[in-house]
């Protein structure tokens, strides 16, 4: 008897997790995309660069059903975005988590608002913290916890309804660099635990080479991608991985173009 080996198309996972066709978006008379196309391969971690105000806020926003658009089409998974699973990390943790509801509660919160039975929110939230070893008394409230902490517990409230794509916006920008190291980290040990893919904005180019697979360089507006550089790395990445000469070498290409489209 012989297997049949080809995958069978009914079943194959998606091979895009964004994709994004023909994406126009303008406030008032400025022109932000124009006619804009991306597709990022499923299972990466992928971070977004460019120059100041040229749409990498909105862009996520757009692709993750926070901002609509003029016209186009964005499919996560190859589904509408309103039919997937979004986990969304904002930069400024202060205004994202809910200052009445302790920690747990935060985290469980997305859960709630779906109607999921007590039980099993306490059962999932418990799970998600000793999966990745947050050490944190969680029934106090956010504001007793350091910048880094309360960022670590939106990241959980983020990933606790099991998300298909986790999208961050600058994700380390309010932290300090000790806080970073500690919270980049994490991210890092919770992508290679879960696989799930992310899709960051990062203002740093180094920071944004550090843990993607694919870093998108933008353009000025209207804004173009320029070019996805691909950063491949061994995981886990770490302090070393900043001095070897794939990084300082991703890091340059990166810089050469950034510099290059700046001068345009
Ligand atoms: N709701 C809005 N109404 C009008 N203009 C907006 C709105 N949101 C963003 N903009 C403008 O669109 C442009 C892109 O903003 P966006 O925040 O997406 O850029 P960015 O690349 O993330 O910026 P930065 O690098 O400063 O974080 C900016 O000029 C901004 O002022």
């Amino acid at each position: 008897m012989m297997l049949d080996t080809q995958p069978n198309p009914a079943i194959a996972p998606p091979e895009h997790f964004v994709s994004v066709k023909g994406l126009c978006k303008s406030f008032g008379n400025a022109v932000l995309y124009d006619n804009f196309n991306l597709d990022l391969a499923s299972n990466q971690l992928v971070s977004v660069f460019g120059p100041n105000g040229c749409g990498k806020s909105t862009l996520i926003n757009m692709i993750s059903g926070l901002t609509p658009f003029d016209s186009g089409e964005i499919l996560i998974h190859d589904k509408p975005i309103r039919r997937a699973r979004i986990g969304y990390v904002f930069q400024n943790y202060r205004e994202a988590m809910l200052p009445w509801l302790s920690a747990f509660d935060n985290i469980a919160y997305p859960l709630r608002v779906k109607g999921v039975p007590e039980a099993e929110c306490r059962d999932r939230v418990e799970t998600l913290i000793q999966t990745f070893n947050i050490q944190l008394d969680l029934k106090r409230y956010p504001y007793s916890f350091s910048g880094g902490q309360q960022q670590l517990i939106s990241i959980m409230r983020a990933l606790v309804a099991d998300p298909e794509v986790l999208f961050l916006d600058e994700p380390f920008s309010a932290l300090d660099f000790e806080t970073t190291l500690f919270v980049r980290d994490k991210l890092q040990e919770i992508f290679e635990t879960t696989k799930i893919p992310m899709f960051m904005v990062v203002h740093n180019l180094e920071e944004a080479v550090f843990l993607a697979d694919t870093v998108l360089l933008l353009s000025k507006r209207p804004t173009r991608l320029v070019e996805m550089v691909s950063f491949t790395a061994p995981r886990p990445r770490t302090l070393d991985t900043l001095s070897s000469p794939e990084f300082i070498e991703t890091s340059r290409h990166c810089l050469d173009i950034f510099r290059q489209e700046m001068r345009k």
